[in-house]
C-alpha cells in the first residue's frame, strides 16, 4: 500500500503543485489520477520514488516513510514507465530491459534470460530483442518500457501516460495487456493518465485532481460516474457518464431465453452449437455473439444494431446458452442509468 499523508508540495518558484494531499492507494490495485494539465499529477507520482521531494507531510510504500529510504535504493525497487518509453537508445531492447537486474548486481546472463521471458510476457517475439529501441513501433517500445520496469519485479509500477503516444487500436491493445499482466501479477499501480476512458478501463480507483493540487475526488470507477461529488468532477467525466458506467457493468444479469424458432429470424448453429449466423426467409446476417463478461454497453450496441434485435449469448467455449431482448438489455441499461446521479 502506498499512502500519503497531508502532503504538500510547493517548487522554489512558489508554485505550489500538491496541496496537502491524503490519500491511499491500495496494495495490488490500480489508482489512476486524472485531472487537467499541470494539475499535480506527475509530481504526486514522483514524489512515491524520490524523484521529487515533498516540501512536508510523509509517504509511506509498504508502511515505510520513502524519505527514510536511500533514494537510489527505492527507485529501484520501483517500476517506473513514462509516455514514449524513455528507452536508451544505443543498446539493444534485451539490455534496455535487464538495465535494473544489472544494476542489482545480477549476472549479464542471467539478466539477459530474464529479459528475454519478460518480452514474452508483454506480447513481443523473442527477435525484437536483438533490435535498437527506433527499429521498433511506438507500441512495440511501450511494451519494452513495460518490460523494464517488471525486470527486477518491483511490487510498485509507477506509469505516467505512458500509453499516451500511440493511435487508439494499439492503446487499446496495450491496456488490455496491463489488465491481463495484472491479473497474473497483482502490482501496486499508480498511473497517470488525461483520457477518461483509459481512467475508467484500467482503474481499480481514480483520484480526479483540481488546479493547485487539491484533490476533488477519489473512488471506484462506477461510484465516480454514478456519483461524482461536485460539478467540477461531473464535468470532467463528460457527458457520457451514463454511457461509461454502462462500459462497466456486465451482462450476465440479464435474462435470457432459448433461440427463436418458426418467427422471422432462426439462429443457425454449427455442429458444436455454435452461432453461425442469423437467418430470415430469404437474407443472412452476422451473428456478434456475447458472452457474460461482456459490457451492457457492448449489448446495448449490438442490440441497436442488429436487425433481429436479439442478442445471441454463448459460453467461454462459444457455445450457445440464449438469447436476450433488446428489451431486456433496455431494461438492465435502465436501471443501471438510474443511479447516476444528476448533477444540476
Ligand atoms: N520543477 C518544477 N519547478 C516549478 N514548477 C513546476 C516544476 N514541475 C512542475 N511544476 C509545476 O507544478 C504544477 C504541477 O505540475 P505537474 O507536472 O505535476 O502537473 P500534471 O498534472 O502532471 O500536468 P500535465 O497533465 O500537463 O502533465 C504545474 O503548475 C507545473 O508547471
Amino acid at each position: 500500500m502506498i499512502q500519503f499523508d497531508a502532503v504538500h508540495k510547493r517548487f522554489p518558484n512558489g508554485t505550489t503543485a500538491v496541496h496537502d494531499l491524503t490519500l491511499e492507494m491500495p496494495q495490488g490495485g490500480v489508482t489512476v489520477l486524472v485531472g487537467s494539465s499541470g494539475c499535480g499529477k506527475t509530481t504526486t507520482l514522483r514524489m512515491i520514488n524520490r524523484m521529487v521531494e515533498p516540501t512536508s507531510g510523509t509517504i509511506r510504500v509498504g508502511g515505510r516513510d520513502v524519505t527514510r529510504q536511500d533514494a537510489a535504493e527505492l527507485r529501484r525497487s520501483i517500476g517506473y514507465v513514462i509516455q514514449q518509453a524513455g528507452l536508451f537508445p544505443h543498446r539493444t531492447v534485451l539490455d534496455n530491459i535487464a538495465t535494473v537486474p544489472l544494476l542489482l548486481g545480477q549476472s549479464r546472463r542471467r539478466a539477459r534470460a530474464r529479459a528475454a521471458e519478460l518480452l514474452e510476457t508483454v506480447g513481443l517475439a523473442p527477435e525484437a530483442g536483438k533490435r535498437y529501441p527506433h527499429q521498433l513501433s511506438g507500441g512495440q517500445q511501450q511494451r519494452v518500457g513495460v518490460a523494464r520496469a517488471l525486470a527486477a519485479d518491483p511490487p510498485v509500477l509507477l506509469m505516467d501516460e505512458p500509453f499516451g503516444a500511440v493511435d487508439p487500436v494499439v492503446r487499446t491493445q496495450l491496456q488490455d495487456e496491463l489488465l491481463r499482466l495484472q491479473d497474473e501479477l497483482s502490482k501496486t499501480i499508480v498511473f497517470v493518465t488525461h483520457d477518461i476512458d483509459e481512467a475508467v478501463r484500467l482503474g481499480d480507483q481514480i483520484a480526479v485532481f483540481r488546479t493547485g493540487g487539491h484533490l476533488v475526488q477519489c473512488a471506484p470507477p462506477a461510484d465516480l460516474l454514478a456519483r461524482p461529488a461536485d460539478d467540477f468532477v461531473a464535468d470532467f467525466l463528460g457527458a457520457e457518464r451514463g454511457l461509461k458506467l454502462l462500459s462497466l457493468k456486465t451482462l450476465a444479469d440479464v435474462p435470457q431465453g432459448p433461440a427463436p424458432q418458426g418467427g422471422t429470424w432462426a439462429l443457425v448453429l454449427d455442429a458444436q452449437g455454435r452461432p453461425l449466423h442469423w437467418a430470415s426467409k430469404d437474407t443472412e446476417v452476422p451473428v456478434r455473439p456475447l458472452t457474460d463478461g461482456d459490457s451492457l454497453l457492448s449489448a446495448l450496441n449490438e442490440s441497436v444494431a442488429s436487425p433481429t434485435g436479439l442478442i445471441a449469448r454463448v459460453d467461454a467455449d462459444g457455445t450457445l446458452t440464449g438469447v436476450s431482448s433488446r428489451d431486456d438489455i433496455h431494461e438492465h441499461a435502465g436501471r443501471a442509468h438510474a443511479e447516476v446521479r444528476v448533477v444540476a
